[in-house]
């Protein structure tokens, strides 16, 4: 989508070096909404997502991912809890460092019978902090940041669902911004818009933007996003590098095929592994210190008939399941 290429243009997501500090983009303390009547939809949550990455807000529908992104933008206040954007405490900095965050939460409505280009027009003229004699290089830097810069005269109901959603992130770069929050931005897209966005989020953050996204889709996460928060009604269940994530979850375990389960369940227990578990033609359990092959040859001495034997370790998906206590839809 890109005309990227190292070519030296005037580039509306690169962001200024900032002039506050601070390892981290985005960090909330304890924050807390209870809705009135009653629902607590977020309960204590404490994200630390760190400048330049991408990070991936993951969660099951209902998990409470919008209403912390519309916590952090000053669009729902927290019923308690703190937390900061590009190192500002808010809510006191939110007038000061919102112009260098870019949101897509719920997309802005655009009109069909106007070109992507006007749209944007009317939608940074809507905006009383834009500046309107930049108005024509902003918007003409976003729609090139987002490879529409040849179809910015096609009427945007001639779009196509990824070019409608890169219009929708280009009118969240209509300056410089440091900070991208996007919620669920490939749900409802189809595959090649999802593609698009996701090339498009990689090559925003490439530029050194950090970009905040939620998402319910574990292989979305997985292909984009180099840190994770991982959220399960209401609360922050992990967080952190997702290759970090892997490792701590995915303790190796053994995994004995066999017809002899209890006894092979047996001798696994007498050897002192742990996690012993039974299945269907098969036992695991966790490999533990000692080498798989002393177990292997132990259960073969003691008469258990092993017709398969292996150490696996976990898919980062049943990490997730773990933690969540409920499936993710791993398409993407
Ligand atoms: N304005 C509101 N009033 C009362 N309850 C709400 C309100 N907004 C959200 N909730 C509830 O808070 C919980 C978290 O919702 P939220 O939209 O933050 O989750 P989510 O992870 O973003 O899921 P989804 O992707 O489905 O939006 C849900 O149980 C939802 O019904």
């Amino acid at each position: 989508m890109g005309t990227r290429a190292g070519a030296p243009r005037q580039d509306a997501a690169a962001p200024p070096p900032s002039p506050e500090g601070g390892a981290h983009a985005v960090v909330t303390t304890g924050l807390t909404k209870r809705f009135r009547g009653g629902q607590l939809a977020v309960d204590g949550v404490g994200l630390a997502v760190p400048r330049g990455s991408v990070y991936g807000f993951l969660g099951p529908n209902g998990s409470g991912k919008t209403t912390t992104i519309r916590m952090l933008l000053g669009l729902v206040t927290p019923t308690s809890g703190s937390w900061s954007l590009l190192g500002a405490p808010m809510p006191g900095g939110l007038a000061r460092t919102l112009p260098r965050v870019g949101a897509l939460v719920e997309g802005p409505a655009f009109y069909p019978y106007l070109s992507g280009e006007a749209n944007l027009r009317r939608f940074d003229a809507a905006d009383p902090g834009a500046d309107p004699r930049t108005a024509r290089a902003r918007i003409g830097a976003a729609l090139d940041r987002v490879g529409l810069t040849a179809a910015a005269g096609k009427r945007y109901r001639a779009y196509s669902l990824g070019m409608r959603q890169r219009l929708a992130i280009a009118a969240a770069l209509l300056g410089p911004r440091e900070l991208l929050v996007l919620d669920e931005p490939t749900n409802g897209l189809d595959p090649q818009g999802t593609r698009e966005v996701r090339a498009l989020i990689k090559e925003i953050a490439g530029d050194g933007t950090t970009v905040f996204v939620s998402s319910h889709l574990l292989g979305e996460v997985e292909q984009m996003c180099g840190h994770v928060g991982v959220m399960r009604a209401g609360r922050l269940v992990a967080q952190g590098p997702v290759a970090a994530l892997r490792e701590a979850g995915a303790a190796p375990r053994l995994r004995v095929e066999t017809p002899d389960v209890a006894a092979a369940a047996a001798a696994l227990s007498r050897a002192g592994l742990d996690g012993v578990r039974p299945g269907d033609g098969e036992v695991t359990a966790h490999a533990g210190e000692q080498p798989p092959e002393r177990i292997c040859a132990l259960l073969v001495g003691e008469g258990v008939a092993v017709r398969g034997f292996g150490v696996v370790r976990p898919t980062l998906e049943e990490i997730f399941v773990g933690l969540t206590g409920e499936g993710f839809d791993v398409e993407a």
